[in-house]
């Protein structure tokens, strides 16, 4: 187990009434990003504050580097943690909010400076945090998460409230933290903001794992064997396609889907018909079909679920 690894096994958490966790487990490991996905309620801020040691599991543990957090005698050096953007004081600056943070962990102010020139906030740092839109306080938390250089960076839904520019710069950013052998665990609601920038992403439902694999191997699977084929003559195309056995769906106007027919073979079957085309091409999964795919085969267990 190195430091950079989180790593949760089996967690159970009830809140009264309400199951949150069913045995959830997971790891993230070092120089990869981690995506954590999954609808609402599904548990992911509950995971992370058990993480954190914020919440006690009823069952399972969660251990990064190995140990409890609790544990941990300087936590914020191997884990820093966004949970909620707006914890903080609203009349004091940015930097002093980072100066503050990183006294009360014994860490020299110079660290500061650093961290807010990383995430792209010296020209505001010296204003009151209150008046910082969401953007900038998803900025000034990370700023926040990364003063000790930590190996093991957790961030819930830090893509909240970020214009596109922030968003790009976030995903390059956690990238370039991978790439320097940092566990890095990112919530997010959505798969297109993970999409180019997740190696690994964890789909979390009802409290437990729904699917845990590495992103290429994702859109590999729900890509499968479809070409798209753009066509003015949708009709012919599929007529002649569907006589050699192929599965044809017209996705959109002028646009067929086709399953069960390699390219070359596409291409000699609409030349032999006469039929024009301007695009066939093997089609691509976003992430987010991915993921529809995965949770419409998960319905049966979504909807059986009565624990
Ligand atoms: N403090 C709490 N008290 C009671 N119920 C809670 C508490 N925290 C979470 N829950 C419940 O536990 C379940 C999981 O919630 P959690 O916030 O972990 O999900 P999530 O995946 O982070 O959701 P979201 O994407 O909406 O933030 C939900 O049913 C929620 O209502």
């Amino acid at each position: 187990m190195t430091d950079a690894t989180i790593e949760v096994d089996g967690l159970h958490k009830r809140y009264g009434a309400a199951t949150a966790l069913r045995g959830m487990t997971f790891t993230a490991r070092p120089g990869r990003v981690t995506g954590f996905v999954g609808p609402n309620g599904a548990g992911k801020s509950t995971t992370m504050r058990i993480i954190l040691g914020l919440h006690r599991a009823d069952a399972g543990r969660a251990l990064v580097g190995g140990r409890p957090y609790r544990s941990l005698r300087h936590p914020l050096r191997h884990l820093g943690a966004l949970l909620d953007a707006s914890a903080l004081h609203p009349a004091r600056s940015g930097r002093n909010h980072l100066v503050w943070l990183a006294q009360s962990q014994g860490l020299g102010r110079s660290r500061v400076d650093e961290v807010l020139a990383q995430v792209g906030l010296e020209s505001a740092a010296r204003r009151a945090a209150g008046g910082y839109s969401l953007g900038m306080r998803q900025r000034l938390g990370i700023a926040a998460a990364l003063l000790a250089d930590p190996p093991v960076v957790m961030l819930d839904e830090p893509f909240n409230g970020m214009d596109p520019e922030g968003i790009v710069w976030l995903r390059d950013f956690l990238r370039a933290l991978a790439g320097r052998q940092r566990a890095v665990l990112v919530s997010s609601h959505l798969m297109t903001e993970l999409q180019g920038m997740a190696d690994q992403v964890v789909v979390v439902g009802r409290g437990r794992v729904i699917a845990d694999c590495a992103v290429a191997d994702l859109i590999a699977s729900a890509s499968g064997d479809r070409l798209r084929v753009r066509t003015s003559a949708t009709s012919l195309a599929a007529a002649a396609l569907t006589s050699t056995g192929a599965q044809v769906t017209e996705t959109d106007q002028d646009l067929l889907s086709v399953r069960g027919l390699p390219v070359e073979r596409a291409v000699s079957v609409l030349a032999a018909a006469g039929v024009p085309f301007s695009e066939l091409a093997p089609h691509r999964a976003t992430l987010e079909e991915a993921y529809f795919d995965l949770t419409r085969d998960a319905v049966d267990y979504r909807s059986g679920a009565s624990s």
